[in-house]
């Protein structure tokens, strides 16, 4: 049987931070660093190494990044401050505040203080309205690295028929919506969904984003679909572990995403492009 090609996420977030230097460079000689801030409120060992790949990600493409660590006990109010701070500073064009957060802030109220033009995660309820409206906004990075993933393949999208289990409000919703901006017929399935199998087994473009180790195995995938896995599971040794079991599903896919080296690179390669766009419009506005 014909083995399913790996779309090779590590390669193309390379070629993706390469493109990014040269607007970066670009930006510089025009009098804008883009600047990016990342806030982690308490210790969290996965956390910890996400933003980790973050700053490193922004050091190689030439945006300058600020960590801001507060510790686990800050109030929602301190958090809130914090994010007024970051609005008004000129020098800072994006602006994430890693989640989850502790129990005791609300990540909606969170989200909702960071300036709509600063919201790289593009996670504002304007930006996400933005987005399903069809107007121009901040793109969620892991949908629109999926978007990416696919073109850059030269998978075609138009007319296909993709099946994204998870309805998520960072993934399955934008990613839903920005297949379906694509022209193709977009199925949602989730937690609920009956006969889930049934509704998998027609996906041309698969799209597993649950957050549960393996649970798409060979018998929920069509031969010949390109199957994305969004899944980021990590054992107790903190191993990683996607929503696809792998190894039985590739001989059937077309295409398939390996975890890790499938999407999480590109999630954080279209994070440094919507902290480039930001950079770039805030030097409109100034001119
Ligand atoms: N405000 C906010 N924005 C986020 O974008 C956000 C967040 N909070 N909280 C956590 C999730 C998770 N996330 C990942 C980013 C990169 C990889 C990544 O690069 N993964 C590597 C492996 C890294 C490893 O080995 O741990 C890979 O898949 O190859 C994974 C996960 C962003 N998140
Ligand atoms: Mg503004």
């Amino acid at each position: 049987m014909e083995r399913g090609l790996l779309i090779d996420g590590k390669a193309i977030a390379a070629q993706i931070r390469q493109e990014l230097k040269s607007e970066t460079d670009r930006l510089i000689q025009n009098g804008v660093q883009p600047g990016l801030a990342v806030i982690l409120v308490g210790r969290d060992s996965a956390s910890e190494t996400y933003v980790r790949g973050k700053v490193r990600a922004c050091a190689e493409v030439g945006i300058h990044s600020e960590q801001i660590r507060m510790p686990e006990e800050t109030s929602e109010d301190e958090l809130l401050d914090q994010i007024r701070k970051l609005n008004r500073d000129s020098s800072i064009h994006g602006i994430l505040v890693q989640l989850p957060l502790p129990e005791h802030i609300s990540p909606n109220r969170v989200i909702s203080e960071i300036d709509p033009d600063k919201d790289v995660d593009g996670f504002h309820p304007i930006n996400a309205g933005r987005l399903a409206t069809g107007l121009d906004s901040f793109l969620p990075c892991t949908p629109h690295g999926i978007l990416q993933l696919l073109k850059r393949t030269g998978v075609q999208v138009a007319g296909k028929h993709a099946v994204v289990v998870g309805r998520s409000n960072i993934v399955g919703k934008p990613v839903s919506l920005l297949l379906q901006r694509e022209n193709a017929t977009v199925t949602m399935c989730h937690s609920r969904t009956e006969h889930l199998q049934a509704h998998t087994r027609q996906a041309d473009i698969l799209i597993a984003a649950v957050g549960k180790r393996h649970v798409i195995t060979k018998d929920d995938v069509k031969p010949g679909a390109v199957v994305i896995d969004v899944g980021m599971n990590r054992n107790e040794q903190g191993k990683l572990a996607g929503d696809v079991d792998f190894e039985e599903v590739r001989p059937l896919a077309s295409h398939i995403t390996p975890v890790p080296g499938g999407v999480g690179p590109m999630t954080i390669a279209m994070l440094l492009y919507n902290t480039c766009l930001a950079a770039e419009a805030s030097g409109d506005q100034n001119l």
